[in-house]
C-alpha cells in the first residue's frame, strides 16, 4: 500500500469509525456489530503504526470513544475513565503477558472479571454518602446523571460500616438485566413503540432519561470493579473488592485470582459458554494486573492502561439458508418481518426463526431471495441476522420486496414519516388487530380478566361471539359452555385442546363481572390506544379525571399535561375521532365499568388561591411526584400550560430542571420559585 493509498483509507476508517461512535455513545444504536466495530479499530490502529506520519492527534484510535450530552451538567473526572485495550485472540492475549512480564520481574497475579456489558459509571462517595454519579464521556468530562444513579436499587446510598475512606470513587457497570429488557420490550411492542435493540443500549438509553421517576421503573443494576482515591490503605485490586462488598457494594462473585497466563485462559474458556446462563450480558472477561504498586509500573496509554486486557468473546454465529420471510401483525398493527431458516445449531439451541425488526433492516442488509444469511446469538434470547453471505447468492435472485398489503386482511399498508414500522391501517377490521386488543384489554395490567387466555379468546373470535371488548359483557352462560378448539403449535406440532367446560365458564363470568371494578386508568390503557402504555394511562387519567374530559380534551390541552408530547396528544384524539369507539365506550360505560376517577377525589378546586396564574413545572421535586404538584395548582385555581412565554405567571423548579428551559425563562423575565415558595403561596 502506498502512502496516498494509506491515507484516503485512514481518512475513511476516521469518518466510519467516528460515525459509528455518535451513534453508539450519543444515540445509543448499534448500525454493526462489536465485532465489526473492533476490526475497523484494528485496521486504523494497525495502519496508523506502519505509516506513523499520518496518525492524526485526534485520530479514533487515540481517544476514548464517548461524548457527553448538552442535557446533563458536565463534570470533569478527577481520575480519567480509559478504555480497554482488548481483543479476540489467545495470541494477542499472551503477547500482553509477555509485554507486562518484560516490565515486572518475579511472579505476579492477575485478576480475571468478567466483562459485563452496560455502562460504566464513576461513583463519589464523601463521609459514606453516595453524592455523585457520571457517565464515562468522552473519558475527561462526563455527564453528572446522580438522580438516575440514585435509583439503581443495589448502589448504596450509606455505606455499611465505619471503615472506609473519607472520600473515594467507585467504577462500575451499570445494565439491564435481561428479564427487565424483554419485559421492558414486550411494554413498548404493546404500545407500538420500536424495539430496544440490546439491554446495552437500553441501559444507556435509560441513563440518559430526564425524568429519574421513569429511571427507577426500568430496574437497572450495577456491579462494581474498580476503587481510587488519594492514600488508600489497599496493596491490590482484589482487597479494594473485598473491602468494597464489605461497604455494602455489589461485586459480582465471579471474580478469580489467577498465577498464570495460562489460568487465565482456563478462566475465559470456562467463562465460554456458561456465561449464557448468567441473567445479564457478557462479552468478555477482563483480565488486570493485581498489585497496585505493579499497575503504575505498568502505566497508561493515551487510551487505555498498559497492566489491563480484555478478552472479547466473538458472538457465536452460523451461515444458513433463508427459507422465507414472513409478516406478523401486532396489536396496534405494526407488521414485523421475521425470517424462516434452515434450521441451524447455535449455542447450543436449535435455531429456525430470526428477528429482521423493519423494513430499514431488510434494505440496510440487502437481502435477496434465497440467500444465505449470517445467525447471531449475543447474549439475547431472539437471534438476529448480521449479514449476508453474497459469495453464495444464485445470480439473478432479486431483492427482498417488502410486502405492501397486510399478510392477514389484505389492506394498503402505511409508513408514517420517519417511522422504521409499516402499519396495516384496518384497526377496526384486520383480525390479528382485533384479536390482540382483546387480549390485550384482558391482561393484567389492565381488565385483568383471568382465565380468558390466548387460545380462548382466539376460540371467541372465531366463533363470531366477541369482536370489540364492550362483548365479552354480553357474554352469557349459554354462549361458552362447551365450546372447544384444538390448536396446533407451528413449530412443534403438539396439540393442545381448549374447552369451556362448566367450572371455566364460572370462573369466566365471575372475573368479566369483577373487572367492572377496575379503577379508571386501567380501564384506559385496556382500550389500547397506541402509545398509551399505562403509565401514560395513569398520567392522563390523573389529569382529565372523566372519559368526557379526555375525550373533549384540545391537543393544547392534551400537551400541556406533564410527559405527554404531540405524538400521544395525536393518537389520543385520533382514538376519539373514530364513531365505533365512542359507541363501544358507551356500550361499556352502561355494562357499569370505570370512566372516572372515584368522586371524593374528584371534587373540584379546594380554594382559589393560585388563580388565575398560569404554571409550568419543571424538574424533580422533594415533597411532591409531578402528578401530585400539578394536581395542587388546578385544585387551587391554578391553570397548567405547556410552554413557557412571556405570558407564562410562574416557573416552578424542581432540582435537575433542564439548562434550556432556565435559560428561557431567564430570558424572558418569566418569574422561577422554588418548590418551598410555591407552597407558601398555598398558606
Ligand atoms: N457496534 C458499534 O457501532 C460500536 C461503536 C462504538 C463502540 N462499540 C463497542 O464498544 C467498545 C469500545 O467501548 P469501550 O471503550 O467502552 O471499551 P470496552 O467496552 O470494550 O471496555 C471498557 C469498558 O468495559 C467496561 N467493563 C465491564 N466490566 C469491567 C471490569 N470488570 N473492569 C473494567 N471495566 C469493565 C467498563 O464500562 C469500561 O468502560 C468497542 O470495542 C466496541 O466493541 C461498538
Ligand atoms: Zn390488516
Amino acid at each position: 500500500m502506498t502512502e496516498a493509498q494509506a491515507a484516503e483509507r485512514i481518512a475513511e476508517l476516521t469518518r466510519q469509525i467516528n460515525h459509528y461512535n455518535h451513534q453508539y455513545y450519543q444515540n445509543s444504536i448499534s448500525e454493526i456489530t462489536d465485532f465489526e466495530f473492533d476490526m475497523l479499530l484494528e485496521e486504523l490502529t494497525k495502519l496508523e503504526a506502519e505509516f506513523p506520519g499520518l496518525k492524526a492527534p485526534n485520530s479514533p484510535s487515540q481517544r476514548v470513544g464517548g461524548t457527553i450530552t448538552k442535557t446533563f451538567p458536565t463534570v470533569y473526572h478527577q481520575y480519567p475513565m480509559l478504555s480497554l485495550s482488548n481483543t479476540y485472540s489467545e495470541t494477542e492475549l499472551r503477547e500482553f503477558d509477555n509485554r507486562v512480564r518484560k516490565v515486572l520481574e518475579g511472579d505476579f497475579e492477575y485478576v480475571c472479571e468478567l466483562k459485563f456489558d452496560g455502562v460504566a459509571m464513576s461513583m463519589t462517595y464523601e463521609n459514606g454518602e453516595l453524592v455523585r454519579g457520571v457517565t464515562r464521556g468522552d473519558g475527561t468530562r462526563g455527564d453528572d446523571v446522580t438522580p438516575n444513579v440514585r435509583t439503581i436499587k443495589n448502589i448504596p446510598l450509606h455505606l455499611q460500616g465505619k471503615d472506609f475512606p473519607e472520600k473515594f470513587e467507585v467504577r462500575g457497570e451499570v445494565f439491564m438485566p435481561f428479564s427487565v429488557f424483554e419485559q421492558l420490550n414486550k411494554e413498548r411492542e404493546d404500545i407500538g413503540e420500536a424495539l430496544l435493540a440490546n439491554p446495552r443500549n437500553a441501559a444507556s438509553g435509560t441513563l440518559k432519561m430526564q425524568d429519574s421517576s421513569i429511571v427507577a421503573k426500568r430496574k437497572l443494576s450495577c456491579y462494581v470493579y474498580g476503587l481510587l482515591g488519594e492514600n488508600l490503605p489497599y496493596e491490590s485490586h482484589s482487597e479494594a473488592l473485598e473491602a468494597l462488598k464489605k461497604w455494602g457494594f455489589d461485586v459480582s462473585p465471579t471474580y478469580r485470582k489467577c498465577h498464570s497466563i495460562d489460568e487465565v485462559w482456563d478462566f475465559i474458556n470456562e467463562w465460554e459458554s456458561k456465561r449464557f446462563e448468567l441473567p445479564i450480558g457478557t462479552d468478555g472477561i477482563v483480565v488486570k494486573v493485581n498489585s497496585y504498586a505493579e499497575q503504575e509500573e505498568l502505566g497508561y496509554t493515551a487510551k487505555s492502561p498498559r497492566w489491563a486486557i480484555a478478552y472479547k468473546y466473538k458472538a457465536m454465529n452460523a451461515a444458513t439458508p433463508l427459507l422465507d420471510i414472513i409478516y406478523q401483525v401486532g396489536r396496534t398493527g405494526a407488521v414485523t418481518p421475521v425470517a424462516l431458516l434452515k434450521p441451524v445449531q447455535l449455542a447450543g439451541t436449535t435455531v429456525k426463526r430470526a428477528s429482521l425488526h423493519n423494513a430499514n433492516e431488510i434494505e440496510r442488509l440487502d437481502i435477496h431471495v434465497n440467500d444465505t444469511v449470517f445467525v447471531e446469538k449475543g447474549g439475547e434470547i431472539i437471534p438476529k441476522i448480521t449479514g449476508v453471505d453474497t459469495s453464495k447468492r444464485q445470480p439473478n435472485s432479486p431483492k427482498v420486496a417488502y410486502v405492501d398489503h397486510c399478510p392477514a386482511c389484505g389492506s394498503a399498508l402505511i409508513r408514517a414519516e420517519g417511522e422504521a414500522n409499516f402499519y396495516c391501517p384496518n384497526e377496526d377490521g384486520c383480525p390479528p388487530q382485533i384479536k390482540g386488543k382483546l387480549e390485550h384489554f384482558i391482561s393484567r395490567k389492565a381488565l385483568n380478566i383471568e382465565s380468558l387466555g390466548e387460545g380462548k379468546i382466539e376460540l371467541l373470535f372465531d366463533r363470531g361471539l366477541v369482536r370489540t371488548p364492550d362483548q365479552f359483557y354480553d357474554l352469557t352462560f349459554e354462549n361458552l359452555f362447551g365450546l372447544e378448539k384444538t390448536f396446533v403449535d407451528e413449530e412443534t406440532g403438539k396439540t393442545r385442546k381448549v374447552s369451556f367446560r362448566e367450572k371455566t365458564v364460572e370462573n369466566i363470568l365471575n372475573a368479566i363481572n369483577k373487572s367492572k371494578e377496575v379503577p379508571f386508568d386501567r380501564v384506559l390503557f385496556g382500550l389500547g390506544i397506541r402509545f398509551v402504555g399505562n403509565t401514560v394511562a395513569q398520567k392522563l387519567a390523573a389529569h382529565f379525571r372523566t372519559i368526557d374530559n379526555l375525550k373533549n380534551a384540545t391537543l393544547e390541552e392534551l400537551v400541556a399535561v406533564p410527559e405527554i408530547g404531540e405524538r400521544i396528544a395525536f393518537s389520543v384524539q385520533h382514538y376519539f375521532s373514530r364513531p365505533e369507539h365512542i359507541t363501544m365506550i358507551e356500550r361499556l360505560q352502561a355494562q357499569g365499568l370505570q370512566f372516572s376517577l372515584p368522586e371524593q377525589e374528584n371534587a373540584g378546586p379546594v380554594s382559589e388561591k393560585l388563580s388565575p396564574h398560569t404554571f409550568v413545572i419543571s424538574g424533580v421535586f422533594e415533597q411532591f411526584s409531578r402528578d401530585e404538584l400539578q394536581d395542587l395548582i388546578t385544585r387551587n385555581g391554578g391553570k397548567i400550560v405547556s410552554s413557557i412565554s412571556k405570558k407564562l405567571s410562574y416557573l416552578v423548579a424542581g432540582d435537575k430542571m433542564g439548562p434550556s428551559k432556565l435559560e428561557k425563562a431567564n430570558s424572558l423575565g418569566v418569574k422561577i420559585i422554588s418548590e418551598q415558595e410555591f407552597l407558601k403561596m398555598l398558606e
